[in-house]
């Protein structure tokens, strides 16, 4: 039998090396005429289309001047917010308790986190995302629930059971002692089956006693393979109730690394107002830090300095903070994260934008060597970008006197209409 083959055509764009570190022109490989060879999931070769091997029995797709690259991979994400995008008006804590946690206790009934799984992954795919970090509830079952529907799809997926055994109603409160066993248990069955992973997921430290961020801690050293994400620093009012639960601490990040809950495979949300220490330290252990821009500007925590970030030489990656960021679309985040950079005075290139929603994230998530670009050896999760999806893009487009200015106004106007398809391991979705 002849194994699935598959040629795309069109436009391809693959990262050479990191634009934040390299000039655009050496970082990026673009093909104006380009065309990707996939068999069995992954990506074999990549390459103008005049040179590329087309085996006979090769299913041939022209895409024409359409872009096609790695799909988007949104590095944190609550996927049982979903329904609650976009609730008007309040800050973090507030937020939460009015908005978050009673929809958060909703999914405790199985079948509805069922539904709202399955509503996540199509509106992610839908706006090309093929790989989410997500948050679960405190439920176990919504950790199931997750990742059964991630699998059907066939989709590369990580999540994690959310703690909490204070500072949260009755019915969202676990203890130290279940959630180490309950995490441990859904870590021993999802974690690496087929192309799930498992996140050890202490909600922030305002929600778990010092015992049970100890217990995660003690199941982290226990499985060091997995990734630890949390939130850290996202506003000062929680950063002063941190400095008031946790009196000990040198700062936010203390209250992690006191529990063994900082490492390389650490995952940290928002991280916007870190100390020159906490800075430091994360860089000095290689964790990953998320900018979240839609998410920091609706819910009015700040301005993540991406770029003073990476040419620091942190690890930086891209999410939409569903429901508190107020999108599913990763391009509509980038177009967030270039406002906030022009806020800061450190304004983003559409490559660096790009870069970090594909090859940033993967970096943050321990998967760069799997996805996350196009390029040869890597698995075939790829977006095709419609460049003119709309008429305000079109006549912009049209004027591009170079392939960035033919991209940025997708970045900055597309939405879902620009997403023409998506391939998840070397097979097209169906809507
Ligand atoms: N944006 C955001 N921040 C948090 N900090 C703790 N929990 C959350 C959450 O669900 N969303
Ligand atoms: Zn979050």
């Amino acid at each position: 039998m002849t194994e699935k083959t598959d040629i795309l055509l069109g436009q391809t764009l693959s990262f050479r090396s990191d634009p934040f570190c390299n000039p655009v022109d050496d970082a990026v490989q673009i093909e104006r005429q380009g065309a990707v060879l996939i068999r069995d999931g992954l990506v074999v070769e990549v390459g103008p289309a005049d040179t590329i091997t087309r085996p006979d029995h090769a299913k041939v797709t022209d895409y024409g001047e359409h872009l096609i690259m790695a799909g988007f991979i949104d590095a944190h994400v609550h996927y049982p917010q979903t329904a609650i995008i976009a609730s008007w008006g309040m800050r973090l804590i507030d937020w939460l308790n009015s908005y978050t946690f009673p929809e958060e206790a909703r999914l405790a009934d199985p079948a509805y986190a069922g539904k709202i799984a399955k509503r996540y992954f199509d509106l992610a795919l839908a706006n090309g995302t093929t790989t989410s970090l997500s948050y679960a509830t405190i439920h176990p079952t919504s950790v199931d629930t997750y990742f059964e529907e991630a699998h059907l799809r066939g989709l590369r997926a990580l999540a994690g059971k959310t703690c909490m055994d204070r500072n949260a109603p009755d019915n969202l409160r676990d203890t130290a002692q279940s959630a180490y066993d309950d995490s441990k248990a859904l870590l021993e069955k999802w974690h690496g089956k087929d192309r799930l992973g498992y996140a050890i997921t202490p909600r922030f430290s305002p929600t778990s006693t010092q015992d049970q961020l100890t217990a995660l801690g003690a199941l982290w050293a226990e499985h060091p393979d997995c990734l630890m994400q949390t939130h850290i620093s996202e506003q000062h009012e929680e950063i002063a109730w941190v400095s008031e639960l946790f009196p000990d601490a040198r700062d936010y990040l203390d209250t992690y690394e006191q529990h063994g809950l900082l490492g390389e495979r650490s995952v940290f949300g928002h991280a916007i107002h870190l100390t020159e220490r906490e800075q430091a330290r994360i860089k000095e252990v290689g964790a990953g830090l998320v900018h979240c821009p839609t998410s920091n500007t609706f819910i009015g925590s700040g301005l993540f300095e991406t770029a003073r970030h990476k040419l620091s030489g942190q690890n930086v990656g891209l999410a939409t903070d569903t429901g508190g960021g107020s999108s599913f679309s990763m391009l509509r985040t980038m177009a967030s994260a270039y406002e906030v950079s022009q806020l800061v005075r450190q304004p983003l290139h559409p490559a660096q934008l790009l870069w970090l929603a594909t090859c940033g994230s993967a970096q943050t998530l321990h998967l760069a060597d799997k996805i996350g670009n196009l390029s040869k050896g890597m698995e075939a999760d790829l977006v095709v970008l419609d460049l003119a999806s709309t008429p305000a893009i079109a006549q912009r487009s049209e004027r591009a006197e170079d392939i960035w200015e033919a991209i940025f106004p997708t970045i900055m106007m597309g939405d879902d209409r620009a997403i023409c398809d998506v391939w998840i391991a070397g097979n097209l979705h169906q809507t």
